[in-house]
């Protein structure tokens, strides 16, 4: 062939080359879109369900009678009540029942199916344990965790009630003590705990159950963790798909699932899965009121991260209270610990590579308070019962809110003051993606929780409620957006989203790939030829809205080694070019001062100097006073009435906080209120700041009282 023609064919296979690739994009594109309108559709049944709820309540969750049409009083009287009281009292040492238990427990009892959607440390095994101790006969517990299994059977025999496990761990001898007490009702058993490969895998326990059952002895059926019974929800488990046999071969005896998460989408799912149509469902709330959320911006520095981990565990808890920071990979565990420790605390790893013995003995060091931080990745889970973990923290995002909040949620299951705090930053999003890609969902359940991350305006726990489609309750200030405010500003980042999508198109033209940081850079590089003061964070943070919205979108390549992330065009990309689709992003009152400046610049008071003042004097005197919680000192509202009223005696000042609190830090509270007093009196001393104005800032709700131009400036608490 002649050179010009090969150059000719070259040319041709080329163009044709890239309209494959757009096919190939629109099919993506395609595929994306109907798994979005699947999304949409679930969301959609999700918030109907709670516009329901909100209707017909008018009052925050905590309904029972899911599918029945009758409602039926589970909080009246019943013939067991004194016999359960006394249970309760005198074996379980429980003073009173918490929400529901006494409800689920009467259902029960009345042999109905029950579902029971409870948070974490909310008291759901008490709802069968009690149960199973009144009835006559065998209940049998599904569990499935040997772990967590281990642990009940434990704190059961503390009390002295017959509790047994069947496991692989399970000696000849035990193994034929609970076959006898199946069998003949020979022994003394109560509660028999089983994990779900004995009901799917071993016929031989089948038989004996089921003649335990023909025998009447078979007093209730429990399903703990029934969540991982569907595949829609964040643990599912093989095994337990096939629990729905035990309806089917026992109609007649009461089942009981429980689980702390479950979308609509899940309890309809685990459901149908048990066969327990007409059960009665008990949802309480989700709410968990002693656990306060933060998020902090995650430096790039993987030292300096260590290092505020490090500095936070010490100021928060010098008495070595219990925590749990979670890694995203074995080695960075492993690394994290040992950086703790090299800063003195006391830390140590815990992940699946390690042998089931070597993790037993980290858990239980840590279990006995001989060992305060494990580091972990989500191997570290459901087994954990402690409930005195003070603190949660995230080195790395989780995948999904689900994940974030059934693992924060180990903390202050006791109930007491804790808090979860979550690192972020934009280059951890294609790490957690590239692992989540292939999983129903994967990338957008991860994109839940980095919005999570993102929000700079949205209340921690509203986020929460929003997302499991409850019925909004008052965070009490108990998350950094609600406790430590700072201004928040829309920006039309439009523009900038539209030299990214071009430069990107660039890129894709010539047939390259690029990751997220790549393309950060390439940003970077092409702001500094025209002038533009976008900081690198700042693109970060724009792309990474991009993905979120899918403007962009991430494709994946498998090496040999590893899964790699790159960015490519999405399905909404043409929209923001044409304009059809503006890209606001939040920005803090820091952040503010880089990104579009020019535009930004407008005058307004925003918040009083006194507010700013009482805020940094409540962080002062929470580090002072043992490391409490600096709303713990003075909430949100206690700075804003007091800014309000300005008193200017302990007595005024009582009135408003009251007795200990005066007591405690009033001359304080008084000093810096005359302090700003004068200052106010200068008006040349009044903060000048840049602020949007925007209709839509935190800070504008704030009482305007001052004519002075004062902004608060979000400290390094914040975000
Ligand atoms: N009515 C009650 N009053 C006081 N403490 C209670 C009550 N009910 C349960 N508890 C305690 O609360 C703690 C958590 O209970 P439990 O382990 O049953 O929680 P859970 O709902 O199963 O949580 P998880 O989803 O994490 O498994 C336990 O220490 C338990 O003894
Ligand atoms: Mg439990």
């Amino acid at each position: 062939m002649e050179t010009e023609e090969i150059l000719e064919e070259l040319e041709n296979v080329e163009v044709e080359l890239r309209s494959v690739q757009v096919i190939f994009n629109v099919t993506e594109q395609i595929k994306q879109l109907l798994d979005r309108q699947e999304q949409l559709q679930e969301r959609k049944f999700d918030l109907k369900a709670l516009l329901e709820a909100c209707e017909a309540s008018g009052s925050p969750v905590q309904h029972a009678g899911g599918s029945t049409a009758t409602v039926e009083n589970w909080s009246g009287s019943f013939e067991w009540d004194s016999r359960a009281d006394d249970v309760r009292l005198n074996l379980f040492g429980i003073p009173a029942y918490r929400a529901n238990q006494r409800e689920i427990i009467n259902a029960i009892l009345s042999r109905r199916d029950v579902l029971v959607i409870m948070a974490a440390g909310g008291g759901k095994s008490l709802c069968y344990q009690l149960p199973a101790v009144l009835c006559d006969g065998i209940a049998l517990v599904v569990s499935p965790l040997l772990s967590l299994i281990q642990d009940q059977v434990m704190c059961l025999a503390a009390l002295g009630i017959p509790a047994h496990m069947l496991t692989s761990t399970t000696n000849k001898e035990d193994e034929k003590f609970i076959y006898k007490a199946l069998e003949k009702g020979e022994g003394e058993l109560k509660l028999l705990y089983v994990t779900p490969e004995k009901i799917s895998k071993s016929k031989r326990f089948m038989s004996k159950l089921e003649k335990c059952h023909h025998a009447g002895r078979l007093s209730l059926i429990s399903i703990d963790e029934a969540h991982c019974c569907s595949q829609w929800g964040h643990d599912f488990r093989p095994d337990y798909k096939s629990l729905g046999i035990l309806k089917t071969q026992f109609p007649d005896v009461p089942m009981v699932a429980l689980t702390a998460t479950a979308t609509q989408k899940v309890q309809n799912d685990l459901i149908e899965m048990l066969h327990i149509r007409k059960c009665i469902k008990f949802v309480s709330t989700i709410n968990r009121p002693n656990l306060f959320y933060m998020v902090r911006e995650k430096s790039s520095v993987g030292k300096l991260v260590i290092d505020e981990i490090a500095e936070y565990i010490q100021k928060s808890y010098p008495n070595k209270e219990s925590g749990i920071v979670y890694c995203f990979s074995r080695k960075e565990c492993e690394q994290v610990a040992k950086e703790l420790r090299e800063r003195g605390i006391s830390a140590d790893y815990y992940h699946a590579d390690m042998d089931v013995n070597a993790r037993e003995k980290v858990h239980m060091r840590w279990s006995k308070n001989k060992l305060q931080v494990i580091v972990g990745t989500v191997a570290f889970g459901m087994g954990i019962n402690k409930p005195d973990v003070r603190f949660v923290i995230h080195h790395s995002l989780s995948k999904s809110v689900e994940t974030y909040y059934q693992e924060s949620g180990r903390a202050g299951r006791d109930g007491l003051p804790s808090e979860c705090l979550l690192f972020f930053r934009p280059a951890d999003l294609p790490r957690q993606s590239s692992m989540v890609f292939y999983e129903y969902s994967g990338l957008q359940n991860l994109y839940h929780i980095v919005r999570y991350c993102q929000s700079k305006k949205q209340c921690r726990r509203s986020y929460f409620f929003r997302h499991f489609a409850e019925p909004l309750q008052d965070c009490n200030g108990m998350c950094d957006i609600c406790a430590f405010p700072c201004v928040v500003s829309e920006v039309d980042a439009s523009r900038h989203a539209q030299n990214v999508i071009s430069l990107l198109q660039d890129v894709q033209d010539n047939d390259q790939r690029t990751t997220m940081l790549q393309l950060v850079d390439k940003m970077k590089n092409k702001h500094k030829e025209i002038g533009s003061d976008l900081k690198r964070d700042e693109i970060e943070q724009l792309i990474l809205q991009l993905i979120i919205d899918r403007v962009l979108s991430e494709e994946f390549q498998h090496t040999a080694y590893s899964t790699n992330a790159y960015v490519t065009i999405g399905p909404l990309a043409k929209q923001v070019l044409q304009g059809k689709k503006i890209i606001k992003l939040d920005i803090s009152s820091r952040q503010m001062k880089t990104i579009d400046k020019k535009k930004s610049m407008k005058r307004s008071f925003t918040s009083s100097a006194l507010e700013f003042e009482l805020d940094e004097l409540r962080k002062e005197l929470s580090s002072i006073h043992g490391g409490i919680l600096p709303h713990s000192v003075l909430s949100s509202q206690l700075i804003r009435l007091i800014s309000a009223q300005k008193p200017n005696s302990m007595e005024e000042l009582e009135n408003i906080i009251g007795k200990l609190k005066t007591e405690k830090y009033g001359s304080r509270i008084l000093e810096v209120i005359s302090k700003c007093a004068k200052t106010e009196e200068q008006p040349d001393n009044a903060v000048l700041k840049e602020d949007q104005g925007s209709e839509n800032t935190r800070a504008s709700k704030r009482p305007k009282k001052q004519k002075d131009v004062v902004v608060v400036e979000s400290s390094d608490d914040e975000v």
